[in-house]
């Protein structure tokens, strides 16, 4: 293929790019570099790295059927032959050979004398908390993506909004089987979320936390685990909290923890706490509503108290290979909320009145990252006048 041909790009065009740019789109450059030592490690670590992006949804489905199939659970009991893989999977031997080189070559599993076994990457997938849970609801995402261009395009009902009915307000979510089966996906994976908010965030000077949206109060029984003088509130819909009073009971924080059930939408929130959290609350929902939430968190609060925000957060200038694409698409398909960099959360919280904004970028920003700020009167009193 000539270099014109390539990515059909005009030549007059192509002059305008820089010259970095020019040399990527020109395939004899790429030939070049695949011969030059010093640069050949280029030409394939870029050619991997594309690679990597072109196969992603193979890469995804493999493990989904290593995960139904039951594959890597059996290899957690131990070392088992493919026959022994195949027979209870009910897929035949020579498929499922295939199934685990790939699951070999994805580093989570690893063939020796005829026996598979786990690899410490296989081990770690089924001991993440949610992980598999997420892993298995994936479908739903996949059929929503299936025609990328028609759902860009805006010209697709997504099955996403459906699988989350709470974001559609708390009529949305009066079915307490439903309500559960939902608030059970997100205390699974509430893990890491509150392992890395915990490590991010100072929370002594606290003397009474409210998590609003706190679910079935995964998050809380955390913070009240290291934080054990801590007065706690937990608020989120009637259909959800119910879910909670078992936990904090079999914690031994029931005498703790206050629970209130309500809709930010349309009840007020509970005053006494002088620190609020939000955790993956905000992706949820559009601006309008957002904006709404954080003056009725400012409302809550008392002077110089403060709001966390935890969840995965986009790269804004600097887009994130995780949160930039998978958050992103993933809230775009639910087509309630979005994934906000720490800047724009930061803007809509000073809209709101808050001060002293804090963006605490993640350990594993695929998992959360936190941003903090500060309800200060007389900054507020100030910037209105
Ligand atoms: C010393 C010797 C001999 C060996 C050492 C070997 C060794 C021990 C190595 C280290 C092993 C180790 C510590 C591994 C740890 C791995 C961890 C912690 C991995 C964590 C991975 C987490 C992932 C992949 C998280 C993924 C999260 C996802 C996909 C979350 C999705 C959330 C969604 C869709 C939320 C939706 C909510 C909504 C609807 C938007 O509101
Ligand atoms: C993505 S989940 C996060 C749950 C929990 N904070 C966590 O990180 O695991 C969002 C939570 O917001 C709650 N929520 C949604 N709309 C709400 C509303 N109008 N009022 C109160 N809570 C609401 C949902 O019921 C759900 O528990």
């Amino acid at each position: 293929m000539s270099d014109a041909a390539a990515g059909s790009v005009t030549p007059g065009r192509r002059a305008r790019q820089p010259l970095a740019v020019r040399l990527g789109l020109s395939p004899r450059f790429h030939a070049f570099c695949a011969r030059v030592p010093g640069l050949k490690h280029m030409a394939r670590a870029e050619g991997a790295a594309l690679f990597d992006i072109v196969q992603g949804f193979v890469q995804s489905q493999a493990l989904l059927a290593l995960v139904e199939l039951r594959v890597l659970h059996r290899l957690a009991e131990g070392p088992a032959a493919l026959a022994a893989l195949a027979g209870p999977a009910g897929v035949p031997v020579e498929r499922m050979a295939i199934l685990c080189k790939a699951g070999a070559g994805l580093g989570l599993m690893a063939e020796r004398r005829g026996m598979w076994r786990l690899t410490v990457r296989g081990a770690a997938f089924l001991a993440v908390p949610g992980l598999e849970a997420m892993v298995r609801h994936h479908p739903v995402l996949y059929r929503d993506l299936a025609d990328p261009v028609a759902f860009f395009r805006g010209e697709t009902q997504p099955e996403l909004a459906g699988f989350w009915p709470y974001v559609f307000g708390a009529g949305g979510a009066a079915d307490p089987e439903l309500a559960a089966r939902y608030s059970a996906l997100m205390a699974d994976s509430q893990g890491l979320v509150a392992a890395d908010t915990l490590a991010a965030v100072d929370f002594r000077g606290i003397r009474h936390l409210m998590d609003v949206g706190g679910g079935t109060g995964a998050f809380l029984a955390a913070v009240g685990a290291a934080h054990p003088g801590l007065e706690m509130t937990l608020f989120d819909l009637p259909a959800v909290v119910p879910g909670a009073e078992a936990r904090f009971t079999a914690a031994g924080m029931g005498g703790r923890v206050r629970i209130v059930p309500g809709s930010f939408r349309d009840d007020a929130l509970p005053v006494g706490a002088d620190a609020i959290s939000l955790v993956r609350v905000l992706y949820d929902h559009a601006d309008s509503t957002v904006a709404g939430l954080l003056r009725a968190v400012w409302a809550a609060l008392p002077d110089g108290g403060r709001i966390l925000i935890s969840e995965p957060m986009a790269g804004g200038t600097r887009p994130d290979p995780a949160t930039d694409v998978y958050f992103s698409i993933y809230t775009l398909a639910m087509q309630t909320g979005r994934t906000r960099s720490g800047a724009e959360i930061q803007r809509m919280l000073e809209e709101a009145g808050f001060s002293d904004c804090q963006i605490r970028p993640g350990f594993r920003p695929f998992v959360t990252s936190v941003v903090t700020a500060v309800k200060s009167v007389n900054d507020s009193a100030q910037k209105s006048v």
